[in-house]
């Protein structure tokens, strides 16, 4: 693989591929050339610096780097996150075709289907008032209490089909600051409120200190016997959700070869559900399913997912970038770079590689985003101008929800293409000074004022569009991703599928709370942590 790193840098500098504006102006035809589609998903890649031997040396990378076979293992059930000895078949969670997928030599799609089916006669129940608070009001509110995996899709998915939200309200608990949980329940009425205690261990301690709030809330307003009318959860743990007091009609299993950043598909999902329906929710399986059969099937310069991925290595590895920016122009999608941030940096932010060797060169990326066009108006100086290439992903439906407000979408349209255009075109000094003496500058003023105004130009980005933000595609948009962290953490030659890193934070967070609560000394910790218990401890009230 280092063979055809080096071979692709010297094509990059063979080909001075990184001038992406003179590759436009030599090629008419660049955007065909370097645009794919799946049905109303169209990926264009033309506003980045490759070129047709470039991509062959990244199919050719593919290859070697064996991302077809890892591809097959993955759908089929093999246990590919070593390290905690799982498969990883969150594809199995929204496989409509329902052909078998064994674990173990067992099919797991019985189990898959029941739980959708208990999870749609729930929310259903929910929805329509056939299920009721323990006074016998219609639940008007439902709160999501979980962190991570267990709260990142369903706040996402929730808002960004906020067009099809016809259930109950719907609210997200994640932070252990009792500010969140307060803040949620102050607006709330116990009577009407359902809470969904979501972790896939039943173990996270945030979770299950805002459950325990929640509880409090519900046995302090309707009395203790109300609880099982207002709390349903999700685990893998089901004993120990038993255990909280839930009623087992009202708990939603799911499995260990669920990840947890990959799991808004299985009954985590059940927020969303209650939100927009189960129909709706079959759809956002349906669009992941359909992309799950272009990554497996579609060959390479077809196949979004492994396009994505490639450029992405291509931009990590090869041309060294450090972090990539994900641009919504879909307001709808304002927790998606959050939501990816997760999927990828919790994935891909490894240092080891799959032999237990310090991975060579660098793995994933630093991810973030926010929607456009606010985001233009805050950090798109540095991305323009700034002494760092950060390649961006834009992202822009054709059609908006709101056709009384036609002209509004036509703008962030017109904003998002103007984006990656001036990214790509950048403006010269000769056409910076133009525009100042034509305005009537004099010269000399002109010369000084200049190479402030200038856009190095050839900044790399990829747009998407689709014509609206379904159900069906926002599913389809996430499983593109989720594809996408996985070929690049395949070519970087790590475990994408567990998360040694965010450990260690809480063990020493498990040690120090009785220190904090003043009942043990700092005495062993370093002198920065000691002088920062001293402060905190000092200014407690
Ligand atoms: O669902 P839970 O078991 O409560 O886990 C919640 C989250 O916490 C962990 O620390 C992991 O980093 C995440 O991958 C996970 O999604």
């Amino acid at each position: 693989m280092q063979a055809i790193i080096q071979d692709l840098k010297s094509a990059v500098a063979k080909s001075n591929a990184t001038n992406i504006r003179a590759a436009f102006a030599a090629d008419p035809d660049r955007f065909e050339r370097f645009s794919a589609s799946f049905d109303d998903l169209l990926m264009d890649y033309s506003k980045t610096a490759v070129n047709d031997e470039i991509l062959l040396l990244l199919e050719r990378l593919a290859e070697v780097g064996g991302v077809v076979k890892k591809r097959e293992e993955m759908f089929s059930g093999s246990p590919i996150n070593f390290t905690e000895g799982r498969a990883v078949l969150h594809t199995a969670l929204r496989n409509r075709s329902n052909t078998p997928v064994l674990v173990d030599g067992t099919d797991v799609m019985p189990d898959v289907n029941a739980v959708i089916s208990a999870m749609g006669v729930f929310a259903d129940g929910i929805r329509s008032g056939a299920l009721r608070g323990a006074t016998g009001k219609q639940i008007t509110d439902v709160v999501n209490i979980g962190i991570g995996g267990s709260d990142l899709g369903p706040v996402m998915a929730t808002l960004a089909l906020a067009p099809y939200h016809d259930g109950p309200r719907a609210h997200f608990v994640s932070n252990v600051d009792g500010a969140h949980v307060a803040d949620t329940l102050r607006l709330l009425d116990a009577e009407t409120t359902l809470f969904i205690i979501a972790s896939k261990t039943f173990t996270t301690i945030e979770t299950m200190t805002n459950a325990a709030s929640a509880r409090a809330f519900i046995a302090e307003k309707l009395g203790e016997t109300a609880v099982r009318h207002h709390f349903a959860a999700v685990s893998t743990a089901l004993d120990k959700v038993a255990a909280f007091g839930i009623e087992s009609d009202r708990i939603f299993g799911f499995w260990d070869w669920v990840g947890g950043r990959y799991s808004i598909w299985s009954a985590i999902g059940l927020p969303l559900m209650i939100a927009i329906g189960p129909e709706n929710f079959g759809k956002f399986l349906d669009g992941a399913h359909a992309m799950d059969r272009h990554f497996r099937t579609a060959p390479a310069r077809q196949n979004l997912p492994m396009l994505l991925g490639l450029i992405g290595f291509y931009h990590r590895n090869v041309l060294g970038y450090p972090s990539r920016a994900i641009l919504p122009y879909d307001q709808r999608l304002l927790r998606f770079p959050a939501y990816l941030q997760q999927l990828d940096m919790e994935s891909n932010g490894k240092g080891v590689t799959v032999d237990g060797k310090p991975v060579e060169g660098n793995s994933g990326p630093v991810v973030w985003g926010e929607p456009g066009t606010n985001g233009q108006h805050a950090f798109y100086q540095l991305i323009h101008q700034g002494t760092s290439i950060i390649p961006a992903e834009f992202m822009i439906a054709a059609n908006g929800f709101e056709p009384h407000l036609r002209h509004q979408h036509e703008l962030l349209i017109a904003n998002c293409l103007a984006q990656s255009e001036a990214l790509m075109k950048g403006r010269t000094f000769a056409e910076a000074k133009d525009q100042l003496t034509s305005k009537g500058m004099d010269e000399k003023q002109a010369d000084f004022i200049a190479p402030h105004r200038v856009f190095t130009g050839n900044r790399p980005s990829i747009t998407f569009v689709y014509d609206r933000l379904t159900p069906f595609a926002l599913g389809r948009l996430i499983a593109l991703y989720e594809h996408r962290v996985f070929v690049e953490g395949v070519l970087f030659r790590i475990n994408s599928f567990d998360q040694w890193g965010v450990e260690l934070g809480k063990e020493l967070a498990t040690g120090l709370l009785p220190v904090v609560q003043g009942k043990k000394s700092a005495e062993g910790h370093d002198s920065s942590t000691q002088g920062l218990v001293a402060a905190l401890l000092a200014e407690r009230a």
